[in-house]
């Protein structure tokens, strides 16, 4: 039997795979950048085939770079970009539109009728979630609405829906499993949480057919087989990208934390086997399904985090490489009384607006390029701290300090910040790939490669520890500045 894991992280940016062996040492990382369509103002789209097609290169690629054989693979652990949609024709394997991202905002006309036919309540009691077009439930909808049949061949069960897990899993198996896993079926806004099933008043409110919804399955168990070169080699774990790197930090227990800095930045709190309510624009969701039970875990989530660094990158064109950012953020001393609010997308906890669009406050004739990357650093840094500040609220425990992963938590400028604004330490671990190394936990816990969760907590190790050194007063100013910017930008798009 084979003793390596591959992991199978599909981001927002990038499809990757990492092969781990039973110590965490990492064989091979490869990734592949795939494209982003923005075919409207505050729309995004992937195509399905490109993520399916860049998520087997990478796997394809790591395999033949780690010089191992496929029998040496004792499974395999998918985590995805949560919430994107796609929907595809069962008999012919093609998508019938491209995948609506998390990001995406046309739905928001959808959200608003949902809240005017009085279900906001009965969203947040039984899914844990906010109303919002980020979820996946009004973008089914509004294929189905647009796609000529669609509905119809749905209610046959001749359309399929999946999140990207499910997807995956669907093409990994040559379309023999439809299934995604509890995690992933949190993020849809159409399961009750509690009951473990989907909600039939919410699929009756947007017209969205049983048949086309996946099987929920825990986040560690074998789902199915593919074929590698001859080799029949397990899928055995699952979970949203967020949720596999709370795990990935060794997050069993309740109370344990972790904030992610990719595109977004998400910040995950385990409060075990209860569900825990949030007065505070959090979101309440599953943390991972595991041994027969779920876990639960309080969400905050950003929409834009390492993004505003791509932006000014891509866009902006302040400079070539996103590492450039923590260079010249710190060419100054201070953000010059620039504050860039970057609700590109609208804005998500604690604030929840979907109209809300970016602003940048304070320019004055000495405002400099420096100054502009300074204050989308710190931009980063403010939105998880209004998470932090809702999460302590909502559970009446402080945060004694702050677990940070994921593509920007490289950025030592960022994380300095962060732990500066926080007023507490943020702690890097040694393997920042905690997403794919999560997903690779679940899928070696439902093989025998671990044993328990207990044998993965030991392993967790520090890499860096960053320790606040900030004034007390710099940082209620500069906390207090931030909240007087994020009121310019609310409600902005809505006309
Ligand atoms: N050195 C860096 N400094 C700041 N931001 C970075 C750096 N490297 C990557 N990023 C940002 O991190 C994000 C990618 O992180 P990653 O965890 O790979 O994201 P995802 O899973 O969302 O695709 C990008 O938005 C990028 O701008
Ligand atoms: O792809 P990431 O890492 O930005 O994560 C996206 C989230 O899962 C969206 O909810």
């Amino acid at each position: 039997m084979g003793t390596y894991i591959l992991a199978l992280d599909q981001g927002t940016t990038s499809s990757r795979a990492i092969l781990f062996d039973r110590e965490q040492n990492i064989l091979g990382v490869a990734q592949k950048e795939f494209t982003q369509f923005y075919p409207k103002e505050g729309w995004v789209e992937h195509d399905p085939i490109e993520i399916w097609s860049s998520q087997y290169g990478v796997m394809m690629e790591v395999i033949a770079q780690a010089g191992v054989t496929p029998a040496e693979i004792a499974a395999i652990g998918i985590t995805n970009q949560r919430e994107t949609t796609i929907l595809w024709d069962k008999e012919t394997g093609r998508p019938i539109h491209n995948a609506i991202v998390w990001q995406c905002r046309r739905t928001a006309d959808i959200v608003d009728k949902l809240r005017a036919d009085g279900l906001e309540d009965h969203i947040r009691r039984t899914t844990g979630l906010v109303p919002d077009a980020y979820f996946s439930a009004t973008k089914i909808k509004w294929i189905l609405d647009r796609v000529e049949g669609a509905r119809e061949k749905a209610r046959r069960g001749e359309i399929l829906f999946g999140t990207v897990d499910t997807w995956l899993l669907w093409k990994l198996t040559n379309g023999a499993v439809h299934a995604t896993d509890v995690t992933n079926a949190s993020r849809t806004m159409l399961y009750d949480i509690r009951k473990l099933d989907w909600d039939d008043t919410l699929l009756q409110a947007l017209d969205i057919p049983r048949a086309m919804l996946p099987q929920v399955r825990s986040s560690s168990e074998i789902y199915g087989y593919t074929d590698i070169q001859g080799v029949q080699i397990p899928i055995s774990g699952i979970a949203g990208d967020q949720q596999a790197a709370l795990f990935g930090q060794g997050c069993f227990s309740s109370g344990d934390a972790k904030n992610t800095y990719g595109t977004g930045c998400f910040l995950l709190m385990n409060t075990g086997e209860t569900p825990c309510e949030s007065r505070n624009g959090l979101l309440t969701t599953i943390a991972v399904g595991l041994n027969g039970k779920v876990q639960y875990a309080l969400e905050g989530s950003v929409f834009v985090g390492g993004a505003v660094i791509q932006w000014l990158r891509d866009e902006m064109r302040f400079f070539a490489e996103s590492r450039d950012a923590e260079y010249y953020a710190q060419k100054v001393s201070d953000n010059g009384g620039v504050y860039l609010v970057p609700a590109f997308t609208g804005l998500g906890a604690p604030y929840w607006d979907m109209y809300a669009r970016g602003v940048l406050v304070g320019i004055t004739r000495g405002t400099q390029r420096e100054h502009i990357i300074r204050a989308a650093q710190e931009s980063i840094a403010y939105q998880v701290a209004d998470l932090v500040h809702a999460m302590e609220s909502d559970t009446g425990v402080p945060l004694t300090n702050l677990k940070a992963d994921g593509g920007a938590s490289r950025d030592m400028f960022l994380m300095q910040f962060q732990a500066d604004i926080l007023d507490r330490q943020v702690l890097r671990p040694a393997i920042r790939e905690t997403t794919a190394l999560g997903a690779a936990y679940l899928a070696g816990l439902a093989t025998n490669v671990w044993s328990s969760t207990e044998e993965l907590g030991r392993l967790w190790r520090c890499d860096t520890a960053f320790t606040p050194a900030m004034e007390a007063a710099n940082r209620e100013k500069l906390m207090g500045d931030w909240h007087r910017a994020v009121e310019r930008c609310r409600g902005w798009a809505d006309r």
